[in-house]
């Protein structure tokens, strides 16, 4: 994606928006109500006309050729729902028909242990098991690439720990994985790269790894003493921007490799605390230094 735009009217839904996703990646996009993550996942798809820019997936323009694209790409929209009376077993051949993919129905209920589920009406079926039922959906004919979003919404923490392990797993089947989110711990802990979009733009693209160490942010690192040592010695480590007691406690800042200078001049003085701690900048201190706002908040207009 490249310069995309896409404006409804006046307003402009995403401005300037560029990100390439790599083959076999979990690609996560993460932002707060109305970033334009559906905007730009729904063109991506060719649901949705862009207003400028220029598109391509997996080597097609979704805008003129999403016939094309439909047989290599599936997935699960924001709200899905089936009728409450639809069995699993039904719905997947329902699903099977209208991608126009040749799908062995038996293959999926087993892949995707829907057994026991198979005649069970998509109304009685828990969140957990609704999630799993529209990945295996979304995943109909083996698509190389698979669009999720807001997929773990109104899971409790061991159906959305369940639903990451399915994508984990679908991933690691060799398919492409553009996930759209609105939660930082699915970003940071899911994704394998990140993009981060606030009203309409793309503010920062990376690992969720590389997005906390490239945020500046300096690592803290805390241990307790009860003698009369003294943390002067640690400015002199290379790295170090502030070294303090206060109390028992010894807290020293300092960009991610003071961490391990830290600890070898303290083993050198002697010093062997037991609760060494580290605490590294979090993606919501990255989220919250690029956007001005935190995730969960309102946003400012
Ligand atoms: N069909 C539409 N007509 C007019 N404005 C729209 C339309 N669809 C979306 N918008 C607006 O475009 C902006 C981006 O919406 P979009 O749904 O892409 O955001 P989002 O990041 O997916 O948000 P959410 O997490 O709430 O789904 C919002 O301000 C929204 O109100």
């Amino acid at each position: 994606m490249e310069n995309l735009h896409k404006s409804y009217g006046q307003q402009a839904a995403v401005s300037d928006v560029s990100f390439e996703v790599r083959r076999r990646e979990i690609f996560g996009i993460l932002g707060s109500n109305g970033a334009g993550k559906t905007t730009a996942v729904e063109i991506l798809q060719g649901l949705r006309d862009r207003t400028s820019g220029h598109v391509s997936v997996l080597g097609l323009d979704p805008a003129r050729e999403k016939n094309q694209l439909r047989r290599k790409l599936g997935s699960q929209l924001q709200s899905a729902a089936l009728p409450e009376r639809l069995r699993v077993v039904e719905a997947i051949k329902l699903f099977a028909h209208t991608r126009n993919v040749p799908v062995d129905v038996e293959a999926t209920i087993g892949t995707w242990g829907l057994e026991t589920l198979r005649n069970r009406a998509f109304g009685s079926l828990s969140g957990g098991e609704q999630q799993r039922l529209f990945v295996a959906l979304a995943l109909l004919g083996d698509p190389e690439l698979v669009l999720l979003d807001e997929l773990t919404t109104g899971l409790d923490p061991s159906a959305r720990h369940a639903t990451w392990d399915l994508i984990r797993e679908v991933r690691d089947r060799g398919t492409t994985v553009v996930l759209v989110t609105h939660f930082m711990d699915e970003a940071e802990l899911l994704c394998d790269r990140v993009a981060i979009m606030d009203r309409g733009k793309m503010v920062a693209c990376d690992t969720p790894g590389g997005l906390t160490a490239g945020s500046g942010k300096p690592v803290t690192i805390t241990f307790s003493t009860t003698n009369g040592y003294r943390p002067d010695h640690l400015l002199a480590v290379p790295g170090v921007e502030s070294a303090t007691r206060a109390g028992d406690t010894v807290t020293v800042t300092g960009p991610g490799q003071t961490v391990v200078h830290v600890a070898a001049a303290l083993a050198e003085h002697g010093v062997a605390p037991a609760d060494y701690r580290t605490h590294y900048p979090s993606l919501e201190d990255v989220f919250l230094s690029m956007t001005g706002h935190r995730l969960s908040e309102k946003v400012p207009s």
